[in-house]
């Protein structure tokens, strides 16, 4: 069984449909590219998978289970966490506080305890503390927990927003445009870097990009959106050479 599965789904905005028809199946510690031209639908893909838009029509299955039009936290407490195409941190937060946010939100009661200072709450916090430290050297920001979020470096940043994303507990990490920004460099290391936390973390990754080098070096699969319609799908050498593929990025035909 897949363990994220689209059934049929369809996105509208108006007259506008954003995502027809789409199929995914991505199995266990898959790692999955979703490209596509600008507009194509691959953010809205994301959106309608996490919670953040219902869609118009058609099933998202997680673990076989339907999760269709489920609230985003909802979506996180199962196993699903993101990162977005324009870095959100909590500007005003330090790095070691953007990751505990992540924690809280695995930990919903947790808030509640610490406004009445129940017991245990101390222990809680101590621990997602040690956790988010530990998240913190795994993407290598230790050194950098107590700085406000806002003075690292933009790939820095990234790194920051998926150490956030990691403390939620995730099974599934979707990652939009994890390189947009980063010189080829830091693209390269940000390779090495997501199957690193696929394989520290046992996670499934689905990742939107357009840094093809990347998408192509990282993925066993991709999907190819275009207009909201799946053009192609396969591995990384059907996909380069699939003449509607390159149809649609270079715009012949
Ligand atoms: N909330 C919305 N309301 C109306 N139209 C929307 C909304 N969200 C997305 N769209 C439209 O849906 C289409 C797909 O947008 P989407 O952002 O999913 O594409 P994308 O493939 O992620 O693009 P990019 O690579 O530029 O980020 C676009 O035409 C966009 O304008």
């Amino acid at each position: 069984m897949a363990l994220l599965e689209t059934q049929r789904v369809t996105m509208k905005f108006g007259g506008l449909t954003a995502v027809s028809d789409l199929n995914l199946a991505i199995q266990k510690n898959e790692i999955v590219g979703l490209i596509g031209p600008n507009g194509a639908g691959k953010t809205t893909v994301f959106n309608v998978i996490t919670g953040m838009n219902a869609p118009t029509s058609g099933r998202v299955l997680y673990g076989g289970e339907d999760i269709t039009g489920l609230q985003r936290h909802e979506v996180t407490r199962r196993g699903l966490a993101r990162t977005f195409q324009n870095i959100r941190l909590f500007k005003e937060l330090t790095v070691l506080e953007n990751v505990l946010v992540g924690c809280h939100l695995h930990m919903q009661a947790g808030l509640f305890s610490a406004t009445l200072h129940l017991p245990g709450y101390r222990r809680r916090d101590r621990e997602q503390r040690e956790h988010a430290q530990r998240l913190l050297a795994e993407v290598g920001l230790e050194a950098d927990a107590g700085a406000p979020a806002t003075s690292l470096p933009y790939g820095k940043q990234r790194r920051l927003e998926i150490a956030r994303a990691l403390a939620t507990r995730p099974s599934l990490l979707l990652l939009d445009e994890p390189a947009a920004g980063m010189n080829p460099q830091e693209s390269v290391e940000l390779m090495h870097f997501i199957r690193r936390i696929r394989d520290e973390f046992d996670l499934t990754i689905l990742l939107i990009e357009h840094h093809m080098q990347l998408v192509m070096g990282i993925c066993q699969r991709m999907y190819v959106l275009d207009y909201g319609v799946t053009i192609a799908q396969g591995d990384p050498a059907a996909i380069q050479n699939d003449p509607k593929v390159i149809e649609a990025y270079l715009g012949v035909g």
